[in-house]
């Protein structure tokens, strides 16, 4: 399986914010999006993951059976700033919806409610409203989102913002999880997100753009 991206251009608004950004990715591998603030690194995530419109160019995942998703963005989980939960539901609730919203890909049910929120280091406490976590749980329990159900193709946007350490080396450990079962990875980040030697994609904003990939 490999996320092929040619020829990307987006605009906001009335402004090109880049052009021409190409990238692979392998099954198994990342590619982490560096780049200053507003040179576009969100705006191409939300492209890649289908949820803003592209100006020109295409996305593609190869080697992923047709009958298995139907687009790119049905292959991919994004995560983005914002946690995507509802405040006033209990953790367990806001699991349980997005189980059910993502609903089974074929052979892999994804991990139970219980069993992500252990996973993110936070078992036992999805009873509680959302609301009431602290900031760093409630991050920690968007992650979970990302366990209740497979998708090859992770989309990350800051993930680790504002998180303290052990939650960083928590994430890292399963984003390579999720590597080593064949997934991928794209992620903007302005910090290490731990995952060794991962291929680097820089934007410089538009009137500079560059891209370069390694791996
Ligand atoms: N809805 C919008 N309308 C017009 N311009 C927008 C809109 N949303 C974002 N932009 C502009 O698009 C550019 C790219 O924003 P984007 O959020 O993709 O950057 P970024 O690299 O992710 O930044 P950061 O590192 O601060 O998160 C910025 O100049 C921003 O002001």
């Amino acid at each position: 399986m490999r996320l092929v991206a040619e020829g990307l251009s987006a605009k906001r608004g009335e402004d090109l914010i880049f052009r021409d950004i190409s990238f692979q990715i392998g099954a198994g591998t990342a590619l982490v999006v560096k780049g200053p603030n507003g040179s576009g690194k969100s705006t191409l995530l939300r492209v890649v993951a289908g949820l803003l419109p592209r100006e020109s160019g295409k996305v593609q995942l190869n080697g992923c059976p047709a009958d298995e998703f139907e687009t790119v963005a049905a292959a991919c989980h994004y995560l983005g700033h914002r946690n995507a939960m509802k405040r006033e539901l209990t953790v367990a609730e806001n699991l349980h919806f997005w189980k059910r919203f993502f609903g089974e890909a074929q052979g892999n049910a994804g991990f139970g409610v219980e069993e992500a929120a252990e996973a993110v280091g936070l078992g036992g406490i999805v009873h509680l409203p959302f609301g009431y976590l602290s900031a760093g749980q409630q991050r920690r329990m968007a992650m979970a989102k990302l366990l209740v159900a497979w998708r090859p193709v992770w989309i990350l946007d800051e993930p680790t913002a504002a998180l303290d350490t052990a939650a960083e080396i928590m994430f890292a450990g399963l984003v390579k999880e999720h590597l080593r079962c064949g997934g991928i990875a794209l992620a903007a980040t302005h910090q290490p997100l731990g995952l060794g030697s991962a291929a680097e994609l820089h934007m410089a904003g538009f009137a500079g753009v560059f891209a370069e990939v390694w791996g």
